[in-house]
């Protein structure tokens, strides 16, 4: 059906990289062009201080007049005052720009992430995916000031080494001997850097999934007293982040010892070919003033352009996991026609197989038809491959092999969407979302009134403790709010089903959780479920095998016996023992 699924989520190239985010960038061309623009203009004024400046030494070396003098001084007041306003419009209107880009750039990955094959997910462990959604989504998203900063930083430096032109060739000339040291420096730091941030990236993200695997297997550690050795893990994962964090910090300060030794090295060449020049009386020391200021000015954005270079690496970093997110072949976002879903529906499998990745084949060549309107209960061992099979029926993973229909259609060709709409699944694992119970079940069905809410709970049972709740469907549930019993919980995800109201339903062990009272409770919700609809439900009780129109007893992987309740006691085989043990 589906080949082996990737264990790990791609990383997009630098190439792919730069070519979407350069695509984000274009989608708002009013905000790029006007950016462009003030920033020109913004770092045109600032360049006419320095020179302004020169003119000022000049004017005083030659005595000029109080008059000349006071004119200058207002046209230098006023540049510097245009530069200053300028400047700030541009930054905003960058900033907006840069972050309006990395909104949709963050909309994509987390509709990707949300649309991802669970298959996918579960082989890749949902820490990596949380890691970048989160830590990555959140270090783009800073960079946003950092990725302003280097676009004026760029302008100015255009601009101003323009105007260091304009002056004297020769001292922009002299200026030049800075590059040898910051082609030897970026040439030795660039590659280094992009490896020692994406081992950064890389030690996060494995300290994400370490924590996370810790904090929901929590009841699992504690049942085995493993908190020692996960302890250890965590500790391990933990301490390989600190040491890629220590190394990346190590080479950025390599670097910026690098970009002092060039400023110095440059502030030198340009006063020493100033000196050279005045004395020779080609230049001006008006001129040379202007170059050394020009030069203080141009070395604060040329170094923050280097040593940003840090930042924009490790920005990079988390931007190529984000892309390679947001690249994934995830199916497209349709419209369902809602009148359709209601339509009833079979269920066929043809000759499913499964193996989880790494494991041994669970399901062996499973075939099995179940009619429109029909349920089948799963019976069998721990371990016999009822939850695989349910999960496969239920469209929550892809078998690795054999096909199954849900109605006319093959379960692979349905779009999420629709695979949600005619088939509603509970699974053993059941969530209650943190919120108000009733944007809880609005989850299934966002524009439910509150009496369809209320009908669903009485559906299911809940009316009356949901009645008791202290501000009943507003009450806030979910962590560390109002507690709902494990047999509550599983009620919610009864009635989220019923408000969903799918022609097909798969219900896991429904009633497991619960002890005898609630589990009673449970059947009866589930038996009104599954009223009416095509139905598949793992039973651990047999009353609630005993009520589904036919059983399917599993075993290691394979269905041994099928028939209806009637049909598999006379014939006397493994569920007939577990009928007559189960009655005893
Ligand atoms: N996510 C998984 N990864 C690897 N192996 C798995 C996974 N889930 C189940 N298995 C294995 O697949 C086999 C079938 O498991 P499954 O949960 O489908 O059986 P089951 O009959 O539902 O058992 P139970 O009643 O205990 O839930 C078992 O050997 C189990 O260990």
């Amino acid at each position: 059906m589906t080949g082996p699924v990737p264990t790990i989520l791609p990383v997009a190239t630098g190439r792919v990289t730069a070519a979407v985010f350069w695509r984000a960038l274009r989608r708002h061309p009013v905000l790029a062009w006007t950016s462009v623009a003030t920033a020109t203009a913004a770092s045109g004024a600032a360049v006419v201080v320095p020179i302004l400046l020169g003119r000022l030494v000049d004017l005083v070396v030659a005595g000029g007049t109080v008059r000349s003098l006071l004119l200058i001084s207002a046209w230098i007041l006023a540049a510097g005052l245009v530069a200053a306003v300028l400047t700030g419009v541009s930054r905003w209107l960058v900033t907006e720009w840069g972050t309006r880009a990395c909104a949709d750039l963050r909309e994509q990955v987390l509709d990707h992430a949300l649309r991802m094959d669970p298959a996918r997910l579960e082989a890749v462990g949902s820490g990596d995916v949380a890691s970048r959604v989160t830590e990555d989504v959140e270090q783009v998203t800073d960079s946003v000031q950092l990725a302003a900063g280097v676009f004026t930083s760029l302008v100015t430096v255009v601009i101003t080494f323009a105007g260091f032109a304009t002056l004297d060739w020769r001292i922009a000339a002299a200026f030049l001997v800075v590059f040898p040291v910051y082609v030897l420096s970026l040439r030795r730091f660039v590659p280094r850097a992009a490896r020692l941030y994406a081992a950064e990236r890389q030690a996060a993200a494995v300290r994400t999934q370490s924590l996370l695997t810790t904090f929901t297997g929590a009841r699992t550690v504690h049942a085995y007293g493993m908190q020692e050795p996960q302890g250890r893990r965590v500790e391990e994962a933990s301490r390989g982040a600190v040491v890629a964090r220590l190394r990346a910090v190590r080479g950025f300060l390599w670097f910026a010892n690098m970009m002092n030794y060039a400023e110095a090295i440059g502030l030198t060449a340009v006063l020493l070919t100033g000196f050279l020049l005045v004395r020779g009386e080609v230049s001006t020391v008006g001129d040379v003033t202007a170059a050394a200021l020009l030069f203080h000015r141009l070395f604060g954005p040329l170094g923050m352009l280097l040593i940003s270079f840090n930042d924009v690496q490790s920005a990079g970093a988390a931007l190529a996991r984000l892309v390679g997110i947001a690249g994934l072949d995830v199916p497209a976002a349709r419209v369902v026609d809602p009148a359709g879903s209601r339509a009833p529906a079979g269920v066929v499998a043809s000759s499913v197989s499964h193996r989880y990745p790494d494991g041994p084949t669970v399901l062996h060549d499973v075939s099995i038809e179940i009619a429109p309107g029909e349920s089948l209960a799963i019976v069998g061992e721990s371990g016999a491959g009822k939850t695989t099979l349910a999960a496969i029926l239920g469209g929550v993973f892809p078998a690795t092999g054999g096909k199954v229909w849900l109605g006319d259609l093959p379960i692979d060709d349905l779009h999420p969407d629709e695979l949600r709409r005619l088939v509603g699944v509970v699974t053993q694992e059941v969530h209650v979302f943190a919120g108000t119970l009733a944007d809880d079940l609005r989850l299934a069905a966002p524009h439910a009134d509150d009496a369809q809410l209320h009908a669903a709970l009485a559906l299911v049972g809940a009316d009356t403790w949901v009645a008791a709740l202290p501000d009943g469907l507003q009450t806030v549930v979910g962590d560390g709010e109002h507690h709902l019993t494990p047999s509550q919980a599983q009620q919610v995800a009864l009635a989220r089903i019923a408000l969903l109201d799918p022609p097909i339903v798969v219900l896991d062990e429904a009633t497991a959780e619960a002890g005898s009272a609630g589990a009673r409770q449970l059947e009866l919700a589930s038996a009104a479920l599954v009223r009416g609809r095509t139905a598949i439900v793992v039973a651990h009780r047999l009353t609630q095998a005993q009520a589904c129109d036919r059983i399917a007893v599993m075993a290691h992987g394979r269905i041994v016996e099928l028939g209806s309740p009637e049909e598999l006691v006379a014939a006397g085989g493994t569920y007939a023992t577990l009928w007559s043990a189960w009655h005893r």
